[in-house]
C-alpha cells in the first residue's frame, strides 16, 4: 500500500494527493464500466449520508459539544438543471482533513477491499461486468459523474470546512473552504448522458425504490426558476422503518398500512409476525401472510415479496434469499445489521449470515402458521386453503423441515365434512389400523364415491382425499406421521388384515375364478400387468390398481398436459369375486368358452376401471356403443349382434 502524503500544496492551501494504487484502479474499473444498473449510486451515497448521520447522534450522547444548537439530523438532495449539478448533502459527522484523505483517497473499508480480491481472481479489467455486481461505496458516484467534489466539515467546535475533489484521474486535491454547518456535502458533476438524474421523478423514483426507510428525512431541494418563490425542501421518503420499532408502540393500522404498501394489496394481511434476533447475526423481521394468493404464486417467475434491507437500505426483493422456496407466499421486510450493504446478489448467496437468517425466518414462519393452527382455526383453514399447495412442496423438497410441517397438514377425509390433520386422523385410527390411508385423484366430491374407498370404510378405516396434484409427491416425501406409514388405497400392496375365514374365502375364490382370470390375462395381456381376486372392492365388479412405484392416472394425464409425459406403468386388474356380473361372466366361460360376449364384457369391465381410477380411455366411442348393444340386448330380451 502506498500511503499518500499530504505535503504537495500546489496553490496556496491547496494539496494535491495521490490515490492509492488500489483507488486508482477501482476508478478506472467504476468509470469504464458498462454496468446498466448506475443508478445504485444514490443509495450508496445516501447510505454513507445516513452512516453519518448515525455516528454524530452516537457520539453526541456523550460529547454534546458536536451537535451543539443544531439538532437537524438530515439528508438533502438538490438538483440543479443549469449547472448539471446534484447534490447530496447531511448534516452528520463530516471528516477531518486526515479522515478525508484516508475515507477518500485509500481502500480501508470492507467492501471494496472484497471487491478487489475478487477481480484479482477474476483476472482485471476482463471482468468489469463485476463492478455491477459490487456496489463500491463512495466511488459508485463515479458511475455517472465525471467531477465529483466533497466539502465537508467535521462536528463540533474549531474545525475547519475543507473541498476535496477529483475528476478520478491519479489525483485528489484538498483545499480549505467555507461552510457554516457541520456535515457533507456530495458535489456530482454529471456526465451529460446522465442529466436525468436531475429530474425531480427519477430522484424520487430512486429513494422511493432504494432509500424509502432511511430513518433520516431525506429532502429534495428545488431551485427555484427564476420569478419563482424558494419552496421548502419536500421530504420525500417515509424515514420510518416500523420493523425496528418495538411492538408495543405500533397498532394494527400502522402494520397494515405497512403492508398495504410494501405489497400493493388492498385487503390487509391475515396474520402477521414482527420480530427481532439478536445473537450472532442481528437482524428485525417482520412478516405477513396475505388474505388471498399474490398473482405470482404459480407463474414460475421468482416471487418477489420478501424486501431485504441493510441497515434500512433497500438490498433486494427475491424472497427466495431469505425463505424456502415452499414459503414464497410470505410478504414483508428482513432488515439486518450485519450484512455488508454493498455486497453482490452472487455473493449473498455463499454468505453465511444470509444461510443462517434464512433458517431463522423460515423457522420464525413456521412458529406463526403453527400458532395460527392451533389458535385460530378459521383463518389457518383460510390459509391453508390460499397456500397449503405450495407449503406441501416442502415435504417433498426440504426434509429438513419435515417434522415441522407435517402438522400443519390438512386434507378432506372420509371422516365427513371440512378438513382434518394428521394427528387427528392418528387419534382416531382403529386397533389394527396399520397406516394412514388416502386417496388421490381429481376432487374431494369424485373420490367420495370412489370404489377404492369401499373395502376400507367399510371396515371403519378413515381416507384421507388428496386432490392437488403436489399431493402424491408430497406424500412420497412425507412417508410417515408419528411412526404411522402413509398407505395409498389404490396401491397393491394394501395390506389389509384378513381373518382365517376371509383368507379360505379369497383363496376359494381364486381358484374358482382361475377360468376367467385365465381369459382376462388373454385379453388384457397388453393393457394390464396382472389379474387377481380384490379383496377391496365390495359394490364394484372391477378395478384397477397401481403396481408399486406408479404414478396414478390423474397425476399422469397432468404432467403429459405440461409435456412432461412419463411412462405408463402396467396396473393390477383386480375382480371383485361375490360381484354379480363376475359371477355370470365365471359361468358364461365354463358353460360356453367360445361365447363373443365373453371378451366384449371384459372390455367394457376394463374400460370401466379406466374410468374410476381417473384415466382416460382410448375409445369413447366403441364403449358407448357397447354400452347401447348391452342396454338393447337386456330390454329386447334377444340376442342383438354388437358392433
Ligand atoms: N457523507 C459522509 N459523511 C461522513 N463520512 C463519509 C461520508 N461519505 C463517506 N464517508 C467516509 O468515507 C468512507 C468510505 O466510504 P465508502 O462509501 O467508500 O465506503 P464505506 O461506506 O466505508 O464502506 P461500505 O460501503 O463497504 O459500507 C466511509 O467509511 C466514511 O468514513
Amino acid at each position: 500500500m502506498t500511503d499518500p502524503t499530504p505535503n504537495q500544496a500546489t496553490t496556496e492551501g491547496k494539496k494535491s494527493l495521490p490515490f492509492q494504487a488500489e483507488v486508482a484502479q477501482v476508478l478506472k474499473l467504476v468509470i469504464h464500466s458498462l454496468y446498466s444498473h448506475k443508478e445504485i449510486f444514490l443509495r450508496e451515497l445516501v447510505s454513507n449520508a445516513s452512516d453519518a448521520l448515525d455516528k454524530l447522534r452516537f457520539r453526541n450522547l456523550t460529547e454534546p459539544e458536536l451537535m451543539g444548537n443544531d439538532p437537524r439530523l438530515e439528508i438533502t438532495i438538490a438538483p440543479d438543471k443549469e449547472k448539471g449539478v446534484l447534490v447530496i448533502r447531511d448534516t452528520g459527522i463530516g471528516m477531518t482533513e486526515a479522515e478525508l484523505i484516508e475515507n477518500l483517497g485509500t481502500v480501508a473499508h470492507s467492501g471494496s477491499r472484497a471487491f478487489l480480491e475478487q477481480l484479482s481472481k477474476a483476472g482485471t479489467a476482463k471482468d468489469v461486468n463485476l463492478i455491477g455486481q459490487f456496489g463500491v461505496g463512495f466511488y459508485s458516484a463515479y458511475l455517472v459523474a465525471d467531477r465529483v467534489e466533497v466539502i465537508t466539515r467535521a462536528a463540533g467546535p474549531g474545525q475547519r470546512a475543507l473541498l476535496w475533489s477529483s475528476d478520478a484521474q491519479s489525483t485528489f486535491t484538498i483545499e480549505p473552504t467555507t461552510r457554516a454547518e457541520r456535515g457533507t456535502e456530495i458535489i456530482l458533476h454529471l456526465r451529460p448522458e446522465h442529466k436525468d438524474f436531475l429530474d425531480e421523478w427519477r430522484i424520487r423514483d430512486l429513494v422511493g425504490r432504494y432509500s424509502d426507510y432511511v430513518a433520516y428525512p431525506i429532502k429534495l431541494e428545488k431551485k427555484p426558476e427564476k420569478d419563482e418563490k424558494p419552496e421548502q425542501p419536500e421530504q420525500i421518503n417515509r424515514a420510518n422503518a416500523l420493523w425496528q420499532r418495538p411492538k408495543s408502540e405500533i397498532t394494527d393500522a400502522q402494520y397494515d398500512e405497512l403492508y398495504k404498501h410494501l405489497t400493493h394489496d388492498f385487503e390487509p394481511p391475515i396474520a402477521r409476525t414482527h420480530f427481532k434476533v439478536e445473537g450472532t447475526q442481528e437482524f428485525a423481521g417482520l412478516l405477513f401472510i396475505p388474505r388471498r394468493p399474490p398473482f405470482d404464486l404459480y407463474d414460475g417467475r421468482k416471487p418477489r415479496g420478501v424486501r431485504l434491507f441493510v441497515k434500512r437500505v433497500f438490498i433486494m426483493d427475491d424472497v427466495e434469499e431469505v425463505l424456502p422456496p415452499w414459503l414464497r407466499f410470505m410478504r414483508g421486510v428482513i432488515d439486518s445489521d450485519d450484512l455488508p450493504l454493498n455486497v453482490s446478489r452472487e455473493l449473498l448467496q455463499d454468505s453465511t449470515i444470509l444461510h443462517a437468517i434464512k433458517k431463522q425466518v423460515t423457522k420464525k414462519t413456521l412458529d406463526l402458521l403453527e400458532e395460527m393452527a392451533k389458535e385460530r382455526k378459521d383463518d389457518y383453514e383460510t390459509v391453508w386453503k390460499n397456500f397449503g399447495q405450495v407449503l406441501k412442496e416442502g415435504l417433498a423438497l426440504d426434509s429438513e423441515y419435515k417434522e415441522r410441517i407435517a402438522p400443519l397438514l390438512r386434507y378432506g377425509s372420509s371422516h365427513g365434512e371440512g378438513l382434518v390433520s394428521l394427528a387427528d386422523y392418528v387419534g382416531r385410527m382403529k386397533e389394527g389400523q396399520e397406516g394412514i390411508y388416502y386417496l388421490f385423484g381429481e376432487s374431494t366430491a369424485s373420490l367420495q364415491n370412489s370404489p377404492y374407498l369401499e373395502t376400507l370404510t367399510s371396515r371403519g378405516f378413515e381416507v384421507l382425499f388428496m386432490s392437488d396434484p403436489v399431493d402424491e409427491w408430497a406424500a412420497e416425501g412425507l412417508r410417515e406421521f408419528q411412526g404411522k406409514p402413509l398407505v395409498s388405497a389404490m396401491r397393491t400392496d394394501l395390506k389389509l388384515p384378513l381373518d382365517e375365514e376371509q383368507k379360505k374365502t379369497k383363496e376359494e375364490a381364486s381358484t374358482r375364478l382361475q377360468p376367467l382370470i385365465l381369459r382376462m390375462v388373454k385379453v388384457l395381456h397388453d393393457r394390464v400387468r396382472e389379474v387377481k381376486v380384490s379383496d377391496r372392492l365390495t359394490n364394484t365388479p372391477s378395478c384397477l390398481v397401481l403396481p408399486d412405484g406408479g404414478t396414478p392416472a390423474f397425476m399422469e394425464r397432468l404432467l403429459k398436459e405440461r409435456g412432461r409425459g412419463i411412462p405408463h406403468a402396467k396396473r393390477i386388474f383386480e375382480i371383485n369375486a361375490t360381484h354379480p356380473i363376475i359371477e355370470s361372466l365365471a359361468s358364461l366361460v365354463e358353460k360356453d368358452a367360445e361365447s363373443p360376449k365373453i371378451d366384449e364384457w371384459i372390455d367394457i369391465l376394463y374400460d370401466q376401471a379406466l374410468l374410476t381410477e381417473g384415466a382416460t380411455i382410448d375409445d369413447p366411442n366403441r364403449l358407448a356403443r357397447r354400452i347401447a348393444s348391452l342396454l338393447t340386448e337386456v330390454a329386447t330380451g334377444g340376442a342383438t349382434k354388437q358392433g
